[in-house]
């Protein structure tokens, strides 16, 4: 997800970058020391301050090699090795970074210290590209950040709002439908990561900007931007590891960094201004009464409320745009992963599969062609699915980085202001302490006398925090839920699934690579078999 300024991707060209930047590294470390020392001289040395344990780390990269390509895996190791009560301390670069792997590490602060804890990281990229971090994602913790989350809680995710949509999100669940029936027909194979994409995407783009945006042919331009800025946000990024470093480098850096992300601004820029025009077009006439219909009447997306709040809640056009360009990157790739994920599971455990779809026709009124929001209500293996998948593949695992914004005492240890926080949702997730066979897709645990029963997501249990928790828990939760739970309940009413001649369920790889959400190695194919008693007419409300 865009907004998610991921961290520690470093597959992008390491050596080489060392191999030009050492010597100018080497030079800025000692200026450093030396610079320490000669202000230490005169005065009183510090107290020593309790930092939470540490691994043994190198000069200038501090523990950068220990990370690797799959940092959540890596991360829960060191700190099962190095850490203590699910804190440890590492230094990134320059940057001191507390790595928290346990649900009481994860409480403390998410909840204890959630106030000294709830910032972000700056950072030059998400500054070029979202109008200087004016979005919620990556703006510091401040009055603008709660002035925009008390925003899109109250006028764009309540779950009045989130209802609100039910209509569109069945006719994106209704249009999928139609394809993969006409692939069924067809015998031919659906590849389910790119399906699941495109119907998040187009999910995201009629709340965004409304029905209209599909044949303008705007989600498919969105979809492009989405991917130039995951790209952006995935490559390494010297300056966020070495701050110090891209400061006495100066503009030369700030060029290599945000040049791109400048432009790929411009871009977005560009498509969110025709959007919003139009959307005033729009309002103008239905003000002046030319309109079809006023903007009441029609289906109110996001453009339209942000519109319509702008004057009472202070912002400008630009922070419109931030929030806007917030909405794609959090809640495309985010929803769309948990749906591929949760399919490839049970497509591993065919009991599983057998045993969802028999809850979802049972309790879908008879001859109805597809699955409705009112029926889910009653579906709780559903959502006990979802659930699981969530803690087992939670799409951001390290969360997005948190910022200290004091020093802040925990458990015992001196966390100093400015540090970077990194939440191991993945690894808490499978912490065997708190999980019965943790590593064991079982979403009978969240069934009724289950283990794992009374454990929800919604940042009250810290064992499970998928969306997060405390201030910056994530604001789109019911959204994002709402889009999975009614595809996936629509995918297994309305098909039989099978694998493609020759793959074995043993062969599904959840392997996952790392960006700024993980996305399995491999794609997930499969086939489609149209369910013998389904109503073969999908046609249009
Ligand atoms: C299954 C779907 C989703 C998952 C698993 C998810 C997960 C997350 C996570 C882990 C965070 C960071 C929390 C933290 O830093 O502590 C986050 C933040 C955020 N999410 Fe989501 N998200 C999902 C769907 C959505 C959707 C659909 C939207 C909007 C359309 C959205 C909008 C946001 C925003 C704006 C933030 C930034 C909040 C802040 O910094 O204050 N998310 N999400």
């Amino acid at each position: 997800m865009v907004v998610a300024r991921q961290l520690l991707q470093l597959t992008t060209p390491l050596p080489l970058l060392f191999l030009v930047l050492v010597p100018l590294l080497l030079l800025l470390h000692s200026t450093s020391r030396r610079s320490r020392r000669h202000g230490s001289s005169s005065k009183q040395q510090p107290k020593r301050l309790q930092l939470p344990p540490s691994p043994p780390s190198l000069p200038i990269i501090g523990h950068l090699h220990l990370v690797g390509d799959r940092p959540h895996v890596s991360l829960r190791g060191l700190a099962a090795e190095h850490g203590s009560g699910g804190l440890m301390l590492l230094r990134l670069g320059t940057v001191p970074s507390l790595v928290v792997s346990s649900p009481r590490a994860a409480q403390l602060v998410m909840r204890t210290h959630d106030h000294a804890f709830a910032s972000r990281p700056a950072s030059r990229i998400a500054d070029a590209l979202l109008y200087g971090s004016s979005d919620i994602g990556f703006s510091p913790y401040g009055e603008h950040w709660r002035q925009l989350r008390r925003l899109v809680t109250r006028h764009l995710f309540s779950i009045k709002k989130v209802n609100s949509y039910r209509h569109a999100r069945q006719d994106e669940v209704r249009l999928v439908m139609e394809k993969i029936r006409e692939a069924a027909a067809g015998s031919k194979v659906v590849d389910i990561s790119e399906t699941m994409n495109t119907f998040a995407n187009d999910m995201v783009c009629r709340a965004v900007s409304g029905k209209f945006s599909r044949e303008e042919g705007r989600n498919k331009l969105f979809r492009e931007l989405i991917d130039m800025n995951t790209s952006l946000m995935d490559g390494f990024n010297l300056e966020e590891y070495f701050p110090g470093l891209a400061h006495a480098l100066g503009s030369l850096t700030s060029w290599f960094a945000s040049n791109k992300a400048k432009e790929a601004n411009k871009r977005w820029d560009e498509l969110l201004e025709t959007i919003i025009n139009d959307h005033e077009g729009r309002r103008r006439s239905s003000e002046q009464g030319h309109g079809v219909g006023s903007v009441e009447q029609e289906e109110s997306d996001f453009v339209d409320v942000l519109l319509s709040v702008q004057k009472e809640y202070g912002i400008t056009r630009d922070h419109i745009k931030a929030i806007l360009m917030d909405m794609f990157g959090a809640g495309t790739d985010t929803s769309s992963l948990v749906l591929e994920l949760a399919m490839a599971e049970l497509m591993r455990k065919p009991q599983l599969m057998t045993k969802l779809q028999d809850e979802v026709r049972e309790n879908t009124p008879k001859g109805q062609e597809m699955v409705a929001q009112e029926d889910i209500a009653r579906m709780t293996y559903l959502r006990a699915v979802v659930k699981e998948t969530l803690r087992l593949h939670p799409p951001a695992p390290l969360l997005l980085p948190h910022l200290s914004m004091v020093d802040c005492e925990v458990d015992g240890y001196t966390i100093p202001s400015g540090t970077r926080v990194i939440i191991n949702s993945w690894a808490i997730g499978r912490d065997p302490e708190a999980w019965e066979k943790a590593e064991e897709f079982m979403p009978e645990r969240f069934m009724e006398g289950g283990s794992a029963a009374a454990i929800d997501f919604r940042g009250n249990d810290f064992q499970f925090v998928p969306f997060g928790a405390g201030r910056r828990i994530c604001p789109g939760l019911n959204f994002g839920m709402a889009t999975v739970e009614i595809m996936l309940a629509n995918l297994v009413y309305c098909f039989d699934w099978e694998l493609p001649a020759g793959k074995k369920k043993e062969d599904i790889d959840l392997t996952v690579v790392f960006g700024l959400t993980v996305h399995p190695k491999e794609k997930l194919i499969l086939v489609p078999k149209q369910r013998g008693n389904a109503v073969h007419a999908l046609q249009a409300e």
